[in-house]
């Protein structure tokens, strides 16, 4: 079967420094790929790439067995750990203006039947992510969780097929964090989402990914700290859904207390 998504030996570099070399993977559809490493490992940069706001200096990336365009396209949704929605536009306009934006991509705006049925659709992405009281109100009036299921309707409204995720609840309590692993959780399965999350929580990565993969360098030159680019160290399948722990097979704790030691 076709990758949704395939990396083949892809580099990137910025002159002389390399940031990620020889990246080859496959990520299949549906999967929750979580993605971990030391800072400045180009986590982000991977994300980057697969939204193609970057593209590999070598190397290819394939959406669906196909090269894929240098462009965002309505496939790809994503929720940054702040500032990911408009400070000047309630919840509801948020939202309606990614349908609007897709729908009338010049004037940004719809006008009669179309503007209420972007509306209805609208309340309902921001009912599922339990905003439907809130559709009012600016995301100054509102808490980082809140913010942060506005910012997840938003890119769920143009129904993509890949939801990157960075860092998205880096910033929240650890309580409301907890609520927002449930939605996350429930919204991949309801949505058949891909998601793939850049996390510093290696606990995190563990507990909602089907896959976590590990960013490192392999090699370093200390006169030289940019001779070298990070490329993925772990790749571990984690079939959470399906998976019975063995003697044999280490538990997903194990396998981040491992991890955890190698990165730290
Ligand atoms: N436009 C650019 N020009 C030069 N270097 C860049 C550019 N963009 C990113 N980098 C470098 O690429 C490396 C990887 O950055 P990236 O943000 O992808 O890392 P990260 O793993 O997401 O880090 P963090 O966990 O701290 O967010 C860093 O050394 C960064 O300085």
């Amino acid at each position: 079967m076709t990758p949704l998504l395939e990396l083949r030996n892809v580099w990137v570099e910025y002159g002389e420094k390399i940031v990620l070399e020889r990246v080859s993977l496959s990520i299949a559809e549906r999967s929750f790929v979580a993605v971990v490493g030391p800072s400045g490992a180009g986590k982000s940069t991977f994300l980057r790439l697969i939204l193609g706001q970057e593209a590999p200096t070598r190397g290819q990336l394939l959406l669906d067995g196909v090269p894929m365009r240098a462009a965002c396209g309505p496939d790809r949704g994503v929720v940054f750990q702040r500032y990911s929605v408009f400070p000047h536009l309630t919840a509801l306009r948020n939202v309606m203006f990614g349908i609007e934006c897709a729908q009338a991509p010049f004037a940004a705006r719809l006008f009669g039947a179309q503007r209420r049925a972007a509306r209805d659709t609208a309340i309902e992405m921001l009912t599922a992510v339990g905003l439907e009281h809130s559709l009012d109100v600016y995301p100054a009036q509102m808490s980082g969780g809140m913010q942060q299921r506005l910012a997840i309707a938003q890119a769920l409204v143009k129904h993509p097929r890949i939801l990157l995720l960075d860092e998205p609840f880096g910033a929240l309590d650890p309580g409301i964090r907890l609520d927002m692993h449930a939605l996350i959780t429930r919204l991949w399965a309801e949505h058949g989402l891909t998601i793939v999350m850049v996390t510093h929580d290696i606990g995190e990565a563990f507990k909602l990914g089907t896959r976590v993969l590990a960013f490192d360098k392999r090699r370093t030159d200390p006169h030289a700290p940019h001779r070298f680019g990070a490329a993925v160290t772990y790749d571990l399948p984690l079939d959470r859904k399906t998976a019975t722990p063995s003697a044999e097979a280490p538990s997903a704790e194990a396998l981040a207390d491992l991890l955890q030691k190698d990165l730290a």
